[in-house]
């Protein structure tokens, strides 16, 4: 990881206008185009209030999605993981991750054949105490790690879910470094999931935030 960490990748977010960022960290990582955003918190006497997603911000910044449906889902136990998961096109998916209660580590794999940054992962802790977001643009596997009993996770999709375009990558089979405390708590899917060895991607480099191969 890290040699395309600093670039901002136009060929996925456009350019990104200037003043954009004062009410949104945008922090870059090793995969192009997977993105940590904090957007700011307005804190008074009462807790806070935060902007969890503005599309005019997130556009300033050069980032439009069309999100058409938000995920929820909730995991009992700790180490329990999900993932890791794609749609294919023509219903691949971008997501806007976030932790709404627990603790969440939550994991991005480069899919698109052709990339700097195949085959890599990013992992990223997302709390709801951090405020922090995982963008995750298609083209790349998404899965994560519950680290706290009760943990939920709520995410923005840019297309519907389509079970015939659902696919996933075995776990443990990327390399990835999930800092588990034991053996993980998985679905029946995810546990006969083929390994990245016999992934047939389906995804190019690059690769158009829509989730369509540019011409
Ligand atoms: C993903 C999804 C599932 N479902 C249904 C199918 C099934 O009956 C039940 C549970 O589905 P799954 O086992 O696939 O749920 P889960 O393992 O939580 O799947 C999710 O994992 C994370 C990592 C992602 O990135 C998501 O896109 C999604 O793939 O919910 C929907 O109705 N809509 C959806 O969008």
């Amino acid at each position: 990881m890290g040699t395309c960490a600093g670039t901002w990748p136009e060929n996925i977010w456009g350019p990104r206008q200037q003043g954009a960022g004062a009410e949104l960290q945008i922090e870059e990582t090793a995969i192009p185009g997977v993105l940590i955003l904090t957007p700011a918190r307005h804190s008074d006497g009462r807790g806070f209030f935060c902007e969890t997603w503005n599309a005019r911000r997130l556009g300033e910044a050069g980032i439009t999605l069309d999100f058409v449906q938000d995920n929820q889902s909730l995991s009992h136990v700790p180490d329990t993981v999900r993932g890791l998961h794609y749609q294919a096109p023509p219903h691949a998916q971008a997501k806007l991750v976030r932790c709404g209660r627990g603790a969440l580590f939550d994991v991005a794999v480069d899919a698109r054949r052709g990339s700097p940054a195949w085959g890599q992962w990013v992992g990223v802790d997302l709390t709801p105490e951090d405020g922090r977001q995982l963008l995750i643009p298609a083209g790349c596997l998404h899965g994560f790690a519950t680290r706290a009993p009760d943990t939920e996770i709520l995410y923005k999709c840019s297309d519907f879910y389509a079970p015939d375009c659902d696919g996933t990558v075995r776990w443990d089979s990327c390399g990835i470094d999930w800092g588990l405390g034991g053996a993980p708590v998985l679905s029946e899917k995810d546990a006969a999931a083929p390994p990245w060895a016999e992934f047939d991607s389906p995804f190019t480099w690059p690769f158009t935030r829509e989730g369509t191969p540019c011409a």
